[in-house]
């Protein structure tokens, strides 16, 4: 099986207090593959750690033990970084440059050919509502554009793996519509997307397989039907324990 992404027994302890003498077990042993093509989900509460399993992944921080490998290679490989596109919640992009510039920035960094990137970036600027403000700096933009901005930044060097971590934050019905319209044009192109939620429902909508990580570990994963199955006729109860404050945080209006 070719695989976008392999954790095996993954530990990661980040440092704290005076010295590093203390320390936050944020990952504790996680084995999983992400299959290559397709939508994988990756949930959890609060503090679960899958934050922490994208930085691994993504070489923004080192595994404390266990091996992990990004598109088939190993972590060192740094060649398999420019295939990968990266949206997060909070995007702290240079407030100073404009969004042309920015997307202009990322692409020359991931190893677009220049004779691409001018085309590359007015389009995506289309695509993501932004074309009409592409001169202004990103200090005038609201939360929602720059969130439209960062998933343009991650789709500028036409990745093969497109990890979103709690993309829907911050973007409104169109933003969000827009982004599940990128998720399904990723599969069917056989491209692989990670997206990372605290929210049932979304993942429930636009996935295929899913991970449930509770405490650094990994409580469940497999295809999202037979886990609902599962987990709706108690059959397994650490799994339904898992699931329910994720629906009743949607229920609460903590959706996305
Ligand atoms: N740089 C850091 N230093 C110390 N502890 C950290 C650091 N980053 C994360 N942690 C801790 O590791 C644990 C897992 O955090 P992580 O951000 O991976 O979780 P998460 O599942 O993504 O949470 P959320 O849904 O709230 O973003 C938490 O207890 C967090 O406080």
């Amino acid at each position: 099986m070719t695989t976008a992404a392999t954790f095996e027994k993954v530990e990661k302890t980040y440092k704290t207090g005076p010295f590093g003498r203390g320390g936050v077990a944020a990952v504790r042993g996680v084995t999983l593959t992400v299959p290559a093509g397709g939508v994988f989900g990756l949930l959890g509460p609060n503090r679960a750690g899958k934050t922490t399993l994208v930085k691994l992944l993504l070489s923004l921080s080192a595994p404390t033990a266990g091996t992990v490998t990004r598109l088939g290679q190993p972590l060192d490989h740094r060649g398999t970084l420019g295939r990968v596109g990266y949206m997060h919640e909070n995007h702290a992009f240079p407030r100073y440059l404009t969004a042309a510039e920015l997307l202009a920035f990322y692409g020359g960094l991931s190893g677009v050919p220049s004779a691409e990137l001018d085309g590359r970036v007015e389009n995506l600027l289309a695509r993501v509502g932004l074309a009409d403000r592409k001169s202004e700096p990103i200090a005038r933009f609201s939360k929602g554009m720059v969130q439209r901005l960062g998933l343009a930044q991650a789709l500028v060097n036409d990745p093969d793996l497109l990890v979103l971590d709690e993309p829907t934050e911050g973007l409104d019905l169109g933003g969000r519509q827009l982004l599940r319209e990128v998720v399904r044009e990723f599969k069917s192109a056989g491209k692989t997307v990670l997206l990372v939620s605290h929210v049932l429902p979304e993942v429930q909508e636009l996935c295929d397989r899913i991970a449930v990580l509770v405490a650094g570990r990994v409580v469940h994963e497999g295809p999202l039907s037979e886990l609902l199955k599962d987990a709706k006729v108690g059959k397994d109860r650490a799994l339904e324990g898992a699931l329910r404050p994720l629906y009743e945080q949607h229920d609460k209006g903590g959706a996305a």
